[in-house]
């Protein structure tokens, strides 16, 4: 076929006379010889056309691939398709069959592919991960809790090896991909072959020793604290007792209402997170630590991105991937006011400007346990639940270059 850049879509002629058009807004890619696109309204499957003719003007430039980005590229990248099985309403399976299965072999990307059997798959492939067989490329269709898994699984290494983590969005939440403007699989494709590569730079929380998990702990650091990566969250008081209640069985009974339900009860209870609080502040270059003189608190959350589902936009000014870290904390006060002040987080993160809230971006923030109860004790790390030992200090730290001598980085 011959094709011609139109306004909004390339024009083609077979040498039958038959006529194609083809949207810029359904094409993924082109290279010397072929158009990838995924046509809108079918069910969602990579059509590919031929073409002996094609003036690549300044309109088409940004879909062309000349050659493969180096992290796909068979000869420089271990290239690894990793399925969560479980993931959100289980598409992966078919997002790899008509999509990215069909899109790598029209490219010539060679992959292993892994569909995960159980709840530890992820982490014994990320742990038999090793410098030795050069750099790794894992495309992995799932949500953020994968992810987390992932990055949380790696073996600590002496010898830096690049790690390039390509997510495409299946899981139900995917608030990193969707923080990212990549919150759909077409999106996140495109990305992955014209995208800029970038450091993860995940944060972390260091829990004490003692510190129980829902999740087995992965490697204790050599000061006996074991830091826990995360992505999205890492979060105590409210926000921590809402996702640890929230997944126990009779909530899970309960679908997507659970966390409105969990929510609710925590709120309805009235009670006070009690200890003593202090952040390093990354703005201004002072690095002196702030001690909170109030030692009741409703709800203290950290994150690297701006709304943990899509329109709750709990920290208005977060900036993914850049390493910065936000902290949002709220006084104690009467569930009806907490409830008032976080539903502002709908209204482009409103609540932000109200008096009492805390928001500001941090290097660090260090909490002391002062509670005896163990429910008032649990933190939430990308969901995951971890309880400290009484009178324990939690930190959680900004983005960190590398994880454990991996340098991970996403394409954006
Ligand atoms: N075959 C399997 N059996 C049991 N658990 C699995 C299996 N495959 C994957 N898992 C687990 O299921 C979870 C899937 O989480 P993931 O984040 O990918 O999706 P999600 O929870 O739907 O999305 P999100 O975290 O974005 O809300 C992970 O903990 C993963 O380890």
């Amino acid at each position: 076929m011959k094709f011609e850049a139109a306004e909004n879509s390339l024009e083609g002629v077979g040498d039958d006379g038959s006529a194609v058009s083809i949207p810029f807004t359904e094409i993924l890619a082109l290279t010397s010889n072929v158009i990838l696109t995924i046509p809108e309204g079918s069910e969602s499957s990579l059509r590919v056309y031929s073409y002996k003719a094609l003036d690549v003007t300044d309109e088409i430039k940004k879909y062309y691939l000349n050659e493969l980005p180096p992290y796909l590229d068979p000869r420089s990248a271990n290239v690894t398709v990793i399925n969560s099985a479980n993931a959100g309403a289980r598409t992966g399976e078919a997002v790899y069959t008509s999509l990215l299965r069909p899109l790598f072999k029209e490219l010539g990307v060679v992959h292993e592919y892994i569909l995960t059997e159980s709840k530890s798959s992820i982490q014994s492939f990320a742990g038999s991960l090793v410098p030795e067989s050069g750099p790794h490329t894992i495309v992995i269709l799932s949500g953020d809790t994968s992810i987390h898994e992932l990055i949380n699984s790696l073996r600590p290494i002496s010898e830096a090896t690049d790690l390039t983590i390509l997510p495409i969005p299946t899981g139900s939440g995917n608030a990193l991909m969707t923080s990212l403007d990549l919150g759909s699989p077409t999106s996140a494709m495109f990305s992955m072959l014209h995208g800029s590569v970038r450091p993860l730079r995940p944060f972390y929380g260091s829990f004490p020793p003692g510190s129980k998990e829902v999740i087995p702990p992965t490697d204790d650091e050599p000061d006996g604290l074991t830091r826990i990566f995360a992505l999205v969250v890492v979060s105590w008081a409210i926000h921590a007792a809402l996702v640890g209640d929230s997944d126990s069985p009779e909530y899970r009974k309960l679908g997507n209402d659970r966390f409105k339900i969990a929510a609710k009860e925590n709120l309805e209870r009235g009670a006070a997170w009690h200890g003593k609080l202090s952040y390093v502040s990354s703005s201004g270059g002072k690095l002196e630590p702030v001690e909170l003189e109030d030692l009741e608190h409703s709800y203290v959350l950290t994150t690297s991105i701006s709304s943990l589902e899509p329109g709750f936009k709990i920290a208005p000014t977060a900036k993914p991937l850049s390493g910065s870290l936000e902290l949002v904390r709220l006084p104690f006060s009467s569930g009806e006011e907490i409830m008032r002040v976080l539903m502002l987080a709908y209204q482009d993160g409103a609540h932000v400007g109200e008096p009492g809230v805390l928001y500001t971006e941090i290097e660090s923030l260090r909490v002391e346990m002062g509670d005896s109860e163990e429910r008032m004790r649990r933190w939430c790390v990308d969901g995951r639940i971890v309880i400290v030992p009484l009178g324990a200090t939690v930190e959680v730290h900004s983005g960190v270059e590398n994880v454990r001598g991996w340098n991970v980085y996403i394409v954006a």
